[in-house]
């Protein structure tokens, strides 16, 4: 049975009883649910007994002049699809609920990391992740937490913040669900017209194209791997795109400084295509 609760407090009360013998595993979202995200649920459900789903558009992680007043809410559409999964609990706060003070006063920054990449075109979104993910974790103490590598520096900052806090919850990233055409499922693709559709997957194309030319070791220096992200934006860009970044760092998003040997690679990538800003990645191994 999928259960739905509003409340931190009932919520708490459900789960209360079920902690001495029992797995809890959460899904954090946005709703609006796709198959992206019920990967993420079954996932889940191989790695814990009980699942709770969280609904919740936060306001704090939307920057001024984003669409937090358009974004999709589709609760009674996603709970017939949590039901479907047999997801346990289904957490749907207000913003009354989980912000009594809005702004909130108390902030989690990340620092440096949530400054780059997406950071740098929007400065306060992480801090915004930051404080309704830390809130999520106190408020479901889950033993495991399920985030989809889609959004590859929101997960790389939740490690740093299960670690940075000592939060007792294993970390598990689900790989990043696609269309049959290559473009990253995500909530935001509804923003895009047919033609604006039809074009999408060209991101995911160059981005592979690239992991192609990092693979057969053509980034051998710094500026041999400049001169080849200029190209793929370029390509990107040609198919009727707006670069936001496209970066290639260290898997644990660091600057790559090493050119020689073995490496964990990841290509990141945020372009505009009409309306929607779309994001995509590639870890490449070398
Ligand atoms: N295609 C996908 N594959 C795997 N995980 C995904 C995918 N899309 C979203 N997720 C994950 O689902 C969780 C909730 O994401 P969210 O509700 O913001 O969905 P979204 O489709 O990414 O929405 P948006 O378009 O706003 O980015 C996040 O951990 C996110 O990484
Ligand atoms: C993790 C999250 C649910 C926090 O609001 C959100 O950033 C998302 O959907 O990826
Ligand atoms: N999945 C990312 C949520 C956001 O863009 O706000």
């Amino acid at each position: 049975m999928t259960t739905t609760y509003n409340s931190i407090k009932s919520l708490r009360e459900a789960l209360k009883p079920l902690r001495a013998d029992k797995k809890i595993a959460l899904v954090p979202t946005m709703g609006n649910l796709h198959q992206g995200h019920i990967s993420l649920v079954k996932l889940a459900k191989q790695h814990a007994d009980i699942v709770v789903v969280s609904i919740f558009v936060n306001p704090t992680q939307f920057g001024v002049g984003e669409d937090l007043d358009s974004y999709p809410r589709t609760l009674e559409a996603d709970t017939e699809k949590l039901i479907e999964v047999e997801a346990d609990y289904i957490f749907a706060p207000t913003v009354d609920e989980m912000y009594p003070i809005m702004p909130p006063p108390t902030q989690v920054l990340a620092g440096s990391i949530s400054q780059m990449l997406c950071g740098k075109s929007r400065p306060t979104h992480f801090d915004g992740v930051g404080i309704v993910v830390t809130k999520l974790f106190n408020i479901v103490q889950p033993d495991v937490a399920i985030f989809g590598k889609k959004d590859y520096q929101q997960l790389a900052i939740i490690k740093q913040l299960v670690r940075d806090l000592s939060f007792d919850i294993q970390l598990i990233g689900g790989p990043i669900v696609r269309a049959e055409d290559g473009l990253a499922l995500s909530s935001r693709n509804q923003y895009l017209t047919e033609t604006e559709r039809a074009a999408a997957p060209e991101l995911h194309k160059a981005v592979q194209d690239l992991a192609v030319k990092l693979q057969s070791g053509r980034a051998t220096s710094e500026t041999a791997l400049q001169s080849l992200i200029e190209e793929s934006i370029t390509a990107i860009n040609a198919k009727g795109f707006k670069v936001d970044y496209l970066e290639v760092r260290n898997q644990d998003l660091t600057p790559i400084t090493e050119f020689a040997g073995k490496q964990s690679w990841v290509i990141a990538v945020a372009a505009w295509l009409g309306k929607a800003r779309l994001l995509d990645n590639q870890e490449v191994d070398i």
